[in-house]
């Protein structure tokens, strides 16, 4: 892993979009072939990309429910207080109406209306992601969304892993498609005989699913564009090496261009975890995938400061944000953009991937300089409502239709204006 000092800290520009470009031409092909040949074309790409033939791609309760049977009782528990964690925090964030009085009879609403269809991707390829199901469906359920679909590639074999069974039903879902990558996006957007169409749709995937979500915006809504995971750690020589390192590598297995970055103000750090780094890498099963990723988007930063290091994150805006330092809470008051953070030594970032009760699914590429992760805020919308009585109207109508004149637009005007007699009249007519 490279050290280098923090002024280069913003050279560190990555690839991906480079990827992205190669396969655009893919993925709207893909689209186009499933909007024309709907099922058909789902069995023949998965055939050829996924290597599964299939006859069916809905997953039967017989399937859910063998997955059940033979899953180790103790990881049922654990996904369970997960889903039980992750449903507490995100009970709090629904919201209310606003309900704003204008006078006694008249009022202004801001009505919230959960969507009522959505798609949720859940990565399949190289890993299983029962966290993920967890992630994208639990706000999905709290806030009151009724269709929540999960699409996933199946194995060789035809089948989605057991883990994810258990926590879609743990999470209370029971459509589940066998289709994965560009193709499932474009059946969620346009619909097949099998699979009906969505209003949203969620979830992270690889370059081919970020793509295809980007392509079919429009016609559905969609979460965000998650990329490869990233981390970003803020250390002082009271980090302990070993700890620090792990916290790095725990994103740079994920996927070969993720990137994990440490910003420290200690040398003697630096150098101990950059050994630290080697000695673990070999002892990960995905240590090629770790390797590459540490290798072409991994660097540790010697800062002047800890205000330089926080300067940097802002500037980074990373996906996730540790910071390990004295007084960690007080940085973390400094910090304007980051997906989350994680405050001390006992909460690294893996306690936020599966357990504690926030998202995990949060804006990647410095995008947290202007959205969130993953919320019950995603799966609702908001509509206003207004209720104008005759009294309201009287008093305001002709500053409305002045206003309107103002912009030449006089059908507005003598809309507003129309209203010129009372209900009362019109009813002695
Ligand atoms: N941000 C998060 O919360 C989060 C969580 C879990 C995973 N992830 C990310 O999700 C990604 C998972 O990627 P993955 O590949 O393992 O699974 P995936 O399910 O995203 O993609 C697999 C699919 O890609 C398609 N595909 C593969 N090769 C193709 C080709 N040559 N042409 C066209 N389509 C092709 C196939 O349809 C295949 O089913 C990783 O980048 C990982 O970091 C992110
Ligand atoms: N860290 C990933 C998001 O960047 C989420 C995840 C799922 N499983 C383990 N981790
Ligand atoms: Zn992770």
């Amino acid at each position: 892993m490279k050290i280098a000092k923090l002024s280069n800290a913003m050279s560190l520009q990555r690839s991906v979009e480079q990827a992205n470009v190669n396969h655009v031409k893919t993925v709207r092909e893909v689209i186009d072939h499933v909007r024309q040949n709907g099922d058909k074309a789902l069995f023949d790409y998965t055939e050829k990309w996924d290597g599964a033939k299939l006859t069916n791609l809905q997953v039967t309760k017989e399937e859910v429910e063998a997955a059940f049977a033979d899953f180790d009782p103790q990881l049922v528990q654990d996904l369970e207080e997960a889903a039980a964690n992750i449903r507490a925090f995100h009970t709090q964030q629904v919201r209310p109406n606003i309900d704003f009085q204008l006078d006694e009879s008249s009022y202004i609403k801001y009505k919230i209306t959960p969507l009522d269809a959505v798609g949720l991707y859940v990565p399949g390829g190289t890993a299983a992601y029962p966290s993920s199901v967890l992630m994208n469906a639990i706000p999905a359920v709290v806030a009151g969304v009724k269709r929540v679909v999960i699409v996933s590639p199946p194995s060789k074999e035809g089948k989605l892993p057991a883990s994810v069974l258990v926590a879609a039903r743990i999470a209370g879902i029971t459509e589940i498609y066998k289709v994965g990558g560009a193709q499932a996006i474009a059946a969620l957007a346009y619909g097949t005989e099998t699979i009906k169409s969505v209003d949203k749709i969620t979830g992270p995937g690889n370059s081919y699913v970020a793509l295809a979500k980007r392509e079919v915006f429009g016609r559905v809504a969609i979460d965000m564009i998650a990329g490869p995971s990233e981390i970003a750690i803020i250390a002082d020589d009271t980090a302990f090496a070993d700890e620090v390192a792990s916290d790095l590598l725990a994103q740079a297995e994920h996927d070969r261009f993720a990137s994990s970055v440490l910003i420290t103000t200690s040398e003697k750090l630096a150098r101990e975890v950059q050994l630290e780094v080697e000695r673990q890498l070999k002892q990960l099963p995905r240590e090629d995938i770790a390797r590459a990723s540490i290798e072409n988007f991994g660097c540790i930063y010697i800062a002047e400061s800890l205000a330089k290091a926080v300067d940097a994150v802002n500037e980074l805006a990373p996906e996730h944000l540790e910071i390990i330092t004295e007084q960690p809470e007080i940085i973390s008051e400094q910090i304007r953009h980051a997906g989350a953070i994680f405050i001390g030594r006992f909460s690294s970032e893996p306690v936020g991937d599966y357990f504690v009760g926030t998202n995990h699914v949060l804006p990647t590429n410095s995008t947290a300089r202007f959205s969130s992760g993953l919320s019950v805020d995603d799966f609702i919308k908001k509509t206003s409502v207004v209720y104008y009585s005759e009294e309201m109207w009287q008093k305001h109508y002709p500053k409305i239709a002045r206003l309107a004149r103002l912009e030449q637009l006089e059908g507005h005007a003598r809309s507003v204006e129309s209203r010129s007699w009372s209900k009362e009249e019109f009813h002695d007519c």
